[in-house]
């Protein structure tokens, strides 16, 4: 068989934070580099993809998405329009199925950009992708075929868990729980970081404890076959210095704040759709 169908080619539009990520991913995953193309505007995030994943980068949209079985767009949701545009009249008619992953846009809006009938899957990816440990939420129009779906699957699954939705809607939840979800995490880590420097360790002790503590406690709860709930009363001895804590967490309403965090991730995700991507 040829590398073609084995390797399609794939290019990135973007290579910032999300596309550099899946990038990594796929190139560490063993997809050939010289399958994967590039393009962004920044020399030196072209040099680095060059020199880190020895991939074809271009500073020329077209010239990175040329014979490409698969264009991921990897912009930012405010220029992803103006990104589309000048890429319709080649992308019109061709077998290639464009993979977006800015937060927001629905499917329509990029049919609509690229003329319409175009295959279009909307992927929520993270950048844990990056080293294998991403998790992505996927959804294709009626306009993509299964192979087209089973590449879409490749490319994502090569940074890690992939999720297929058949309602588009949840994309933008997808968003709130792992697209946004590692701030969240990293967050909590710097907080704390933060205190254990409060209560008397030193910022590189603070700092060692706090990231041991986030990856014990995640990949424990990976590879646990009882939940986080158990997890936790596990570790909260009755009458112990664990409850006194949860309890501080649980009186600020820690849970609560979660919840209003993801729906305000939600709720922008689906302002971004009605400012950006709407008919005029
Ligand atoms: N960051 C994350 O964790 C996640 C991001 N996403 C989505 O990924 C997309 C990219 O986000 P992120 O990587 O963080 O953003 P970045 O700004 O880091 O990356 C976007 C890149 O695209 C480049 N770019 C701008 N205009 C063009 C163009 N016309 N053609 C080609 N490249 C262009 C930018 O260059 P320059 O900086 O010079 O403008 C930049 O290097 C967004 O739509 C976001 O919603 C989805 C999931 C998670
Ligand atoms: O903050 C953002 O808008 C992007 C989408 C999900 C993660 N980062």
């Amino acid at each position: 068989m040829s590398d073609q169908t084995n390797h399609p080619r794939i290019a990135f539009i973007g290579c910032g934070n999300m596309g550099a990520s899946l990038i990594g991913g796929l190139v560490t995953s063993g997809y050939p580099a010289n399958r994967i193309t590039a393009a962004d505007p920044d020399p030196e995030k072209r040099t680095v993809m060059v020199n880190r994943h020895g991939i074809a980068a271009y500073d020329d949209n077209a010239t990175a998405c040329a014979g490409a079985a698969a264009v991921v767009l990897a912009v930012k949701p405010q220029v992803l329009r103006e990104t589309l545009q000048p890429l319709a009249a080649r992308l019109r008619g061709s077998d290639t199925v464009i993979i977006s992953v800015a937060a927001g846009i629905d499917s329509a809006a990029i049919d609509r950009w690229l003329g319409g009938n175009a295959a279009v899957v909307r992927a929520m990816p993270n950048t844990p992708a990056l080293i294998g440990a991403g998790a992505t939420g996927l959804f294709a129009n009626d306009q993509v075929s299964s192979r087209q779906k089973q590449l879409a699957d490749t490319i994502m699954q090569a940074g890690g868990l992939t999720l297929w939705l058949t309602d588009e809607s949840l994309i933008d939840a997808v968003t709130a729980i792992s697209g946004s979800g590692p701030a969240y995490f990293f967050f909590f880590i710097e907080a704390l970081e933060h205190a254990g420097i409060e209560l008397g360790l030193t910022a590189e002790q603070a700092r060692q404890l706090a990231l041991q503590t986030a990856f014990g406690a995640a990949r424990m709860a990976h590879e646990s076959d009882v939940d986080a709930a158990a997890l936790r009363e596990r570790v909260t001895s009755p009458g112990g210095t664990t409850e006194q804590a949860l309890k501080q967490l649980s009186d600020g309403g820690l849970e609560n704040l979660i919840q209003q965090a993801a729906t305000a991730a939600r709720d922008r995700a689906r302002e971004l759709a009605a400012t950006l991507g709407g008919e005029s």
